[in-house]
């Protein structure tokens, strides 16, 4: 029989609209997932490159249009941001981004869904929404924290006038004082960078003031003062149910090819004593690094004596350390391709996690109750570590100072030195010095867990929105 909680929601339907990268893509499905679970018809519309990010979930449905690659001037088979070099075909993608409204409007005809849950890039979706009178709400992916960073950074622009890069200014406005420096902003915020993708950002900015509303990644108590800062300073309606990931944390399933299976890398991790491994891993950026600093990770990784596993994207082998592999046999696990992330930090043997500050990635440590090491690279990313190392104080900084992606030229990036890489290591998983952090780290898995249960923050809140939607559509 079917849960009463099933059929009162049984009328809703959601077609879900991720941006075409994996960091996107995973929380959208996780959220589909999650609306699923509540009952909802839960549709989630790509492009057919994009499929396989979405499979295995059949409590979803996948819908395809296609990518108009020719038209928007992209090679065949472009069809992920994590395809493109930055920034010069980004403009092309945006392009196509664009022309994906009118076979999204047919889609919309077809299948009548009652709302809208559109990335927040998808800037044509308020009026597609208007056209078919049903509600559309945004998605960024990332934290109350940074949206209002770059809230305040677009209204103050408190850099202007700051001469040197490595300088420090005050963003001014928020609850914590935040400093920052020129060379941690993205293009985006300094408004640096091409016509085309300065406008993009006014679009974004402006199509967020039109939505019905925003979902938030997160849970409220790991950020009260900056949920209740967006809700004021924004104007925005708002629902946090967070951390997505963590509803499905023991079945991910990504498809995404690696050097391991889940099963044997769990069982290498159940060999393992309790928080002893030290999680290496920049998400989707991890072949952004360049061999030279991937060595000096693995350096740092061996003097560190811990067991440790490090995921790398790298196609050849350049970086590892003559005979690294036979000497940290058992004690070290090197992952080639994609690794079970959320499985991994919710192992007992994990004891830290190196991160690029991704915002999934953050949720995910957070979550597991993990102190973390911030290698910050690009994006909102230099703000998540802001948030970890300053407001939270459950991460120490590896010591990125900028932006990788500036003018596509990552060589500009000083390479960060083993010992600086050991020396954090070393406060997070083993000194005596970081004993406070990782007491206080371990608190917000129980404040995680308290967010998403019955009463909790994150499940009332999705509860309200879910009601909210069903009021739209009487
Ligand atoms: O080997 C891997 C690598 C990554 N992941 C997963 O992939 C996701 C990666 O997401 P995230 O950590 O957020 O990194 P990015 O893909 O870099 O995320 C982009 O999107 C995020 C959310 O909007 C932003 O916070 C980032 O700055 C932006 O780079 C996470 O769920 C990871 O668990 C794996 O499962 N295995």
């Amino acid at each position: 029989m079917a849960s009463p909680q099933v059929e009162s929601h049984a009328q809703l339907h959601i077609f879900f609209l991720p941006y075409l990268a994996v960091g996107k893509m995973i929380p959208i499905m996780h959220m589909a997932r999650l609306f699923a679970s509540r009952g909802v018809k839960s549709s989630v519309v790509t492009t057919p490159g994009n499929v396989g990010s979405f499979a295995g979930n059949p409590e979803i449905d996948v819908l395809t249009i296609k990518f108009p690659s020719e038209e928007a001037g992209l090679p065949q088979g472009c069809e992920n941001a994590e395809t493109l070099t930055f920034p010069d075909m980004l403009p092309n993608f945006f392009k196509a981004l664009d022309l994906l409204q009118h076979p999204f409007e047919n889609l919309v005809q077809t299948h009548h869904p009652n709302c809208l849950v559109v990335d927040e890039l998808f800037s044509w979706a308020n009026a597609s929404a208007n056209k078919f009178r049903i509600p559309c709400l945004g998605f960024s992916g990332i934290s109350y924290f940074s949206q209002c960073i770059i809230h305040n950074l677009l209204r103050y622009q408190p850099f202007k006038g700051v001469s040197s890069d490595s300088e420090t200014f005050l963003v001014p406005g928020l609850p914590d004082e935040i400093r920052l420096t020129k060379s941690e902003l993205s293009p985006f915020e300094k408004r640096e960078g091409p016509k085309a993708l300065m406008d993009l950002v006014d679009k974004i900015d402006e199509a967020k003031k039109g939505r019905y509303g925003i979902i938030i990644n997160s849970f409220y108590e790991l950020e009260p003062a900056y949920a209740d800062y967006f809700g004021k300073e924004m104007g925005i309606k708002h629902w946090h149910i967070g951390p997505l990931s963590r509803y499905f944390a023991s079945d991910d399933n990504t498809g995404r090819e690696s050097s391991i299976d889940v099963s044997s890398c769990i069982k290498w991790l159940d060999e393992k004593q309790p928080e002893s491994v030290v999680y290496v891993c920049f998400g989707s950026f991890s072949k952004k690094m360049r061999a030279a600093q991937l060595h000096e990770i693995a350096i740092a990784l061996e003097a560190l004596g811990q067991n440790f596993i490090f995921v790398v994207k790298e196609d050849n082998d350049d970086w590892v350390p003559h005979g690294l592999e036979e000497r940290v046999h058992g004690q070290g696990l090197i992952i080639r391709g994609w690794a079970p992330q959320n499985q991994i930090l919710n192992h007992s043997s994990v004891g830290g996690f190196l991160t690029h500050c991704g915002w999934n990635s953050l949720m995910e440590g957070v979550s597991a109750g993990l102190p973390l090491m911030t290698w910050p690279l690009l994006a909102e990313q230099f703000y998540n570590e802001k948030l970890i190392t300053h407001v939270l104080k459950i991460g120490i900084e590896v010591g990125a100072k900028n932006w990788i992606g500036k003018e596509g030229d990552y060589k500009d990036v000083a390479i960060i030195g083993s010992q600086h890489i050991l020396k954090a290591m070393k406060f997070v998983m083993v000194g005596e010095q970081g004993r406070d952090m990782r007491k206080r780290a371990k608190e917000f898995k129980e404040l995680t867990r308290k967010a998403m249960v019955e009463g909790g923050s994150s499940y009332s809140d999705l509860n309200a929105l879910i009601d909210d939607l069903k009021s739209y559509n009487v």
